[in-house]
C-alpha cells in the first residue's frame, strides 16, 4: 500500500514538473528576418543562460526575449575505418548545408599534413578549403567572434587527433546552437578507441558507422590494418601504410605481423651472438 502511495506521489510530482517545464519552454517561432538572413536554419528556440547569450554576442535585440533564445544545436558523428568514405560523407553534408544557404566552416587537425594544410582531401581527391588547427579551442579566435557567430555548420575531419573534441562539441552545439558534423576514426590500428571520438557519442543526435571494402577479399571492412612495424598510435599515412580489412583478415594480419616480429627479433639476437 505504502509503495502504491509513493508511486502516486511520484507520478503527481512528475506531472507537475512536466507542466511547469512546458510553460517555461518558449514556443518555437521564426526569428526576425535580420537574423534569418545570416542564420537560415531555425530549429526550435530554447532558453540559454544570459552568460551564454552574451558570449554569442546575443545582446542588441528588440524584444529582450531574443537575448535568451538560441537555435537548437546538433551533433552528427561519422566513424569507421580508413577508406570507408568518412571524409566524403562529411564534405557532402557540409556542401548540402552550404547549398541550403547556411554558413559552413570546415576544420581538420594540423597533424594531418598529407595534402597540405589548406584543404580537406578525400582518398579519391575531392577537396574543400579548411582551417587546419592544432586544437579546436583556437577556432573561435582564428575566425573572430563576429564571424564565429555567423557560422551555422561546423565540419570536423580527423577528429581523433583533437584532445578537446568533447569540450568543443558541447560548447558549439549546446551553448552556441551550431550543427557540428564530426568525422573520425573510432578505432586505431590496434582496434583501441582513438582519441576522444567515442566520448562524444553520448552527446550525438546521430552516429553513422561506415565500412570500407577489405583489400584482401572484398568483403565489408570494419578495421584498419597497419602494414608497417611502427607502433606509435599516431602515424599519418594513406594506402602506403594502412589498408581496410574484414575481421578475418585483420586477425590473419595480426598473426603475420606478430610472426614477422618474432622472426626479426630472433635473427637480430642470432646476428648479435655471431
Ligand atoms: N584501399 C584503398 N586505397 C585507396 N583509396 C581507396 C581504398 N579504398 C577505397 N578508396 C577510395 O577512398 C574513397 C573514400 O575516401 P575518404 O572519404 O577519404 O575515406 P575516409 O575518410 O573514410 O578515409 C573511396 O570512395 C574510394 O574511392
Ligand atoms: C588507423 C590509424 C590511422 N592513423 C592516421 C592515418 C591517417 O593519417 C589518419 C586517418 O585518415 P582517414 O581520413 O581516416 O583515412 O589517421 C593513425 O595515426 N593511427 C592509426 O592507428
Ligand atoms: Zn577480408
Amino acid at each position: 500500500m505504502r509503495s502504491i502511495c509513493a508511486m502516486r506521489s511520484l507520478l503527481a510530482a512528475s506531472t507537475f514538473l512536466r507542466s511547469t517545464a512546458s510553460s517555461l519552454r518558449p514556443a518555437s517561432r521564426t526569428l526576425p528576418s535580420r537574423l534569418s538572413l545570416s542564420r537560415p536554419r531555425l530549429g526550435a528556440a530554447r532558453p540559454v543562460s544570459a552568460a551564454a547569450a552574451e558570449s554569442r554576442g546575443g545582446g542588441g535585440s528588440d524584444s529582450g526575449m531574443d537575448d535568451h533564445l538560441v537555435r537548437s544545436g546538433e551533433i552528427h558523428v561519422i566513424v569507421g575505418p580508413m577508406f570507408a568514405g568518412k571524409t566524403t560523407a562529411l564534405l557532402r553534408r557540409v556542401q548540402v548545408e552550404a547549398g541550403n544557404g547556411r554558413n559552413v566552416a570546415l576544420i581538420k587537425s594540423d597533424k594531418d599534413n598529407r595534402y597540405g594544410l589548406d584543404s580537406v582531401v578525400t582518398h579519391d581527391g575531392t577537396k574543400m578549403a579548411c582551417w587546419a588547427l592544432p586544437e579546436l579551442s583556437s577556432f573561435q579566435d582564428k575566425l573572430g567572434a563576429e564571424a564565429y557567430d555567423k557560422v551555422d555548420v561546423i565540419g570536423i575531419d580527423e577528429a581523433q587527433f583533437f584532445d578537446d573534441l568533447h569540450d568543443f562539441c558541447c560548447k558549439a552545439a549546446d551553448r552556441d546552437g551550431k550543427i557540428v558534423v564530426v568525422a573520425g576514426l573510432d578505432g586505431d590500428y590496434k582496434r583501441n578507441k582513438f582519441g576522444s571520438v567515442l566520448d562524444i557519442i553520448p552527446l550525438a543526435d546521430s552516429v553513422t558507422k561506415l565500412t570500407a571494402r577489405c583489400e584482401l577479399c572484398g568483403r565489408r571492412a570494419f578495421f584498419t590494418l597497419r602494414k608497417t612495424r611502427e607502433t606509435k598510435t599516431e602515424l599519418i599515412g594513406g594506402a602506403d601504410v594502412y589498408m581496410p580489412v574484414c575481421r578475418q583478415h585483420y586477425l590473419d594480419g595480426q598473426i603475420v605481423i606478430e610472426a614477422t616480429r618474432i622472426v626479426l627479433e630472433r635473427s637480430t639476437v642470432i646476428h648479435a651472438m655471431k
